[in-house]
């Protein structure tokens, strides 16, 4: 039986059980979630005015396309202003360029995705902020260098969701944990029991618009579950795409699932579209403590090293079992094709993803 237990109480607990180093750890989280509880209202206006407008007149389009909007940068601005006060020597954002020193002596290091989902602020659908938590490298290199270490490195991750209620999902290694923000009290609350995702789903994310750039693995694995009880699954699969991950990974840690964005063929994305150190990393941590798993279809998202603070990777995470499977079809791509994805199928089959053109596509 276990009981509900607030945010500061449950960092403590972590402290006092697991070592004294923890407290450092929750100073930083306490501060990440005093930021959220201030991102969270504002977004509970409602009108958030030129705030969901692009940052600058000539907007800044990113490598993916994206538009910076105002509330990205305001959001980096109270976490950056959050974190200086915090026992934190180097912080990599994915709207900063290069990471920024805050304190040189401090033990940790942070970097943040301050706004996922950020085209969904209009929308008054979830949005969140995404974090990740490593010991900063005493050695006076550059300033990247705490960050290029593998995804075991993590001494904590979580994210913030925004959404019909606002939450702190968070594990320090030790099981995942969602802390619920009672409006009323500003606290974070939670009921004291571990997330556990199921190994077997029948529920998939993905953004199909994009299913005739896939590579075949993956192309093969939504036509399975597409064919539903006459394919090879012999289920039916529901589908889900809110285009925000913080949104996804929420519903597959409640209720199950998997959430695909994969590499593809397209000039810009053929290492997907999410960003290892602060999307991925984070993801997987929790995913992984919640006793489901993440891969790039063929390596464990932890034991990548990224090279550059701000590189890609594709990645799926959720239901074990799913992962299990994907992992599978990268390793032997072509046994037992998907008929959907056949020479008289929904897809016709092409030697290389680049020749597929749009007239290859037949609706069934
Ligand atoms: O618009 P697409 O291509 O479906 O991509 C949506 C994905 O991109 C993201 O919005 C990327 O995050 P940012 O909003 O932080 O750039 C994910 O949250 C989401 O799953
Ligand atoms: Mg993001
Ligand atoms: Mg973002």
């Amino acid at each position: 039986m276990t009981h509900a237990v607030r945010l500061a109480q449950y960092l403590d607990q972590i402290v006092s059980r697991h070592g004294g180093h923890y407290a450092d750890v929750g100073a930083v989280v306490l501060a990440i979630a005093e930021a959220g509880r201030k991102l969270a209202r504002l977004l509970a206006r409602g009108d958030l005015g030129d705030l969901s407008s692009p940052a600058r007149a000539e907007p800044h389009i990113g490598r993916d396309g994206d538009v910076q909007k105002a509330f990205d940068v305001l959001a980096n601005a109270m976490l950056h202003d959050v974190l200086a006060a915090s026992p934190v020597a180097v912080l990599a954002s994915e709207e900063d360029d290069a990471p920024v020193v805050l304190d040189p002596k401090a033990p940790l290091a942070v970097a943040i995705d301050p706004l996922d989902g950020s085209s969904n602020i209009d929308t008054n659908a979830p949005i969140g902020t995404i974090f990740t938590i490593l010991p900063a490298d005493p050695a006076q290199g550059p300033p990247e260098r705490s960050f290029l270490c593998s995804g075991h490195a993590q001494l904590a991750a979580g994210f913030l969701i925004y959404g019909p209620h606002t939450a702190l999902v968070l594990t320090l290694g030790y099981g995942t944990l969602i802390f619920t923000l009672d409006p009323a009290s500003g606290s974070f609350v939670s009921s004291g029991n571990a997330v556990v995702i199921p190994r077997e789903t029948r529920e998939y994310a993905i953004n199909g618009s994009n299913c005739r750039h896939w590579d075949r693995p993956v192309q093969r694995y939504i036509g399975d579950c597409l064919l539903g009880t006459a394919g090879p699954r012999g289920a039916d699969f529901n589908t889900r795409w809110i285009a925000s991950m913080v949104a996804e990974a929420y519903r597959i840690l409640i209720r199950g699932g998997i959430y695909l964005y994969p590499g593809d063929a397209r000039e810009t994305y053929r290492d997907g579209r999410l960003r290892l150190l602060y999307e991925a990393f984070p993801i997987a941590f929790l995913i992984e403590q919640a006793g489901g798993a993440a891969t790039d279809g063929r390596r464990h998202i932890l034991d990548l090293v990224p090279e550059d603070i701000h590189q890609r990777i594709p990645l799926v995470f959720g239901a074990a079992a799913e992962v299990e499977r994907i992992i599978e079809l990268f390793r032997a791509p072509n046994t037992d094709r998907s008929p959907l994805f056949g020479q008289r199928g929904l897809f016709r089959q092409h030697t290389t993803p680049q020749a597929m053109r749009m007239d290859s596509l037949a609706c069934p």
